[in-house]
């Protein structure tokens, strides 16, 4: 009989914020075994209120089944810094793979337009856009923001502990964390038809993340698949209420010159029911470079990357995937196709202006 590999292990998060010093060394152990073999670990005991994470899937549901239109009033082109609504298709994130099959709302930290963040352009910072003309907004609105916060309060702790894997004070990564720029996306992905074809259709195509860490809540309705590198396959991330999937992305990766792993998921969602997440994308200062983190490697070996910024590094990635459904729908249109995947408007979206 072989071995089976799991999944990414379940960790239980609240020793972090206990006393049993044995516990916390165990988590700091655990998270280090996560970090070095692909970058994923769960965690449940963490201190996200329960009902705040049903209130934020319970308006994200009421506004996704909204009437495109009215979805469309908050659309995501309105503005330059990535806020609101995205139609389904707007982006691969596979090469070769068909045009995602998801739709999206993105939220940020609220930034006014005289903010320093807005006028220097940092990284998807400006105002939010919230529909107006809808039973839920207040409720919307206000769990989104809550959440928000809670989520960079989440993170900090967790890259607390990703600091201690590294034998790096508990602290380290405060610069990094002071003046953080995230993003919190919901995602709603309809049930694949059954007629699609399996080679191509994605719910989100095989990728990795951009920045430094993704905290993804998941509803019931699982879909998720972490590719195993030592076996070859694909598994299926089941869905555990209340619990996170916590990822290191592409930047951490560079940061610690590829010690740690950004590790490749999809969603292909073949249950038949509406799937929602919430994936929270926590990019960092935009200003702090990202240089090789000390104890990642071995003495004399030199570091593979030069310094970048968080800007620059998470820039880069984001106009990429959204520059390739451009060019997928520049190339359906040049071969004639009568029907441009539903969501592709013809206009590039500029992510970072
Ligand atoms: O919806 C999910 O479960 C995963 C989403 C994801 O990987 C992403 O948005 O980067
Ligand atoms: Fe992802």
């Amino acid at each position: 009989m072989t071995a089976t590999v799991q999944a990414p292990p379940i960790l239980d998060f609240s020793v972090f914020y206990g006393n049993d010093d044995a516990a916390k060394t165990k988590l700091v152990d655990d998270v280090r075994t996560c970090c070095l073999h692909n970058g994923f670990f769960q965690i449940v005991g963490h201190r996200v209120p329960a009902e705040l994470q049903e209130n934020v899937l319970d308006s994200l549901k009421s506004f996704f089944s909204l009437p495109l239109t009215e979805k469309e009033k908050v659309h995501k082109d309105n503005t330059t810094w990535n806020r609101g609504y995205e139609n389904i298709g707007s982006q691969i994130l596979e090469a070769g793979a068909n045009p995602d099959q998801k739709e999206g709302f993105y939220v940020g930290e609220e930034i006014t337009k005289d903010h320093p963040y807005f006028l220097g352009k940092k990284l998807n910072s400006g105002p939010n856009q919230w529909p107006q003309d809808f039973p839920n907004a207040e409720k919307f609105r206000k769990s989104s923001m809550a959440y928000y916060t809670e989520m960079h309060a989440l993170a900090r702790d967790i890259l607390s502990v990703i600091a201690q894997t590294l034998y790096l004070d508990a602290n380290y990564f405060d610069t990094f964390t002071s003046g953080a720029v995230a993003t919190l996306r919901y995602l709603h992905y309809p049930p694949q038809p059954k007629d699609s074809d399996e080679k191509l259709s994605r719910g989100i195509g095989a990728h990795t993340d951009f920045g430094s860490v993704t905290l993804l809540m998941q509803d019931d309705v699982d879909g998720l698949q972490v590719w195993e590198k030592t076996t070859q396959e694909w598994l299926d991330v089941m869905p555990i209420k209340g619990a996170y999937v916590v990822n290191l992305g592409n930047m951490f990766m560079r940061w610690s010159n590829d010690r740690y792993i950004s590790n490749l998921h999809r969603v292909i969602n073949k249950s038949g029911k509406e799937r929602y997440s919430v994936p929270f994308f926590y990019s960092g200062n935009p200003d702090y470079q990202i240089d090789c983190l000390p104890n990642s490697r071995e003495e004399g070996v030199p570091a593979k990357y030069p310094p970048v910024t968080v800007m620059d590094c998470v820039g880069a990635s984001y106009r990429d995937s959204y520059g390739k459904a451009t060019a997928f729908k520049l190339a359906a249109a040049a071969t004639q196709a009568t029907e441009l995947p539903k969501g592709l408007s013809m206009s590039a979206q500029p992510i970072l202006a």
